[in-house]
């Protein structure tokens, strides 16, 4: 069973009431960064390639102005994990209407930080910094220990 977005907005820091949908709570870029050295997946270990962080157009508030490719983007609310859940991160779908989407993993019981997602941008797009770009859902769920990795705290 899924909890509901006031439920779920309990979990989250930095959250704006505008921000809780029926369903789960809107989350916000707060940076964005293109790769630009090879990261390492191994058996035992792993690393994070170096990165550039992408400067939005000036204004107010500011603008990212994106060609099509991969970008990293920075959530701007810090999420935490309740036990007996596990979270999932979609795209909001006027981002999938532009021919973009943001690719998400599983969000482990016990995780908290400012957690990334990968921006796949089809078409050229901007995007203000501060603006929706996804929905985090929480849903009850068993498991054995709570996330203590690398991730933990992050951002
Ligand atoms: O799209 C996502 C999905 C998850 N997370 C956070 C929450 C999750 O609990 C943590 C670790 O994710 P995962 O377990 O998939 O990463 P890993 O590469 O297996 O790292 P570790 O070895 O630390 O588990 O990262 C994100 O920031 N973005």
């Amino acid at each position: 069973m899924f909890r509901s977005g006031a439920s779920v907005a309990d979990d989250i820091d930095g959250a704006d009431d505008d921000a809780v949908q029926p369903n789960g709570v809107d989350l916000t870029v707060a940076a964005v960064f293109e790769q630009t050295s090879p990261g390492y997946v191994g058996r035992d270990d792993k690393s994070v390639g170096d990165r550039s962080e992408v400067d939005p157009h000036g204004g107010d508030p500011p603008v990212y102005r994106l060609e099509p490719g991969d970008y990293v983007v920075r959530y701007g609310e810090r999420l935490a994990v309740p036990e007996d859940s596990v979270g999932f991160v979609l795209p909001r779908s006027t981002l999938l209407r532009n021919s973009c989407t943001l690719n998400t993993a599983v969000w482990d019981a016990g995780y908290e930080g400012r957690g990334e997602g990968l921006l796949q941008v089809g078409h050229e797009i901007e995007i203000e910094q501060g603006a929706r770009i996804g929905q985090f859902v929480v849903a009850d769920a068993d498991h054995e220990g709570t996330y203590d990795g690398a991730y933990q705290g992050e951002n």
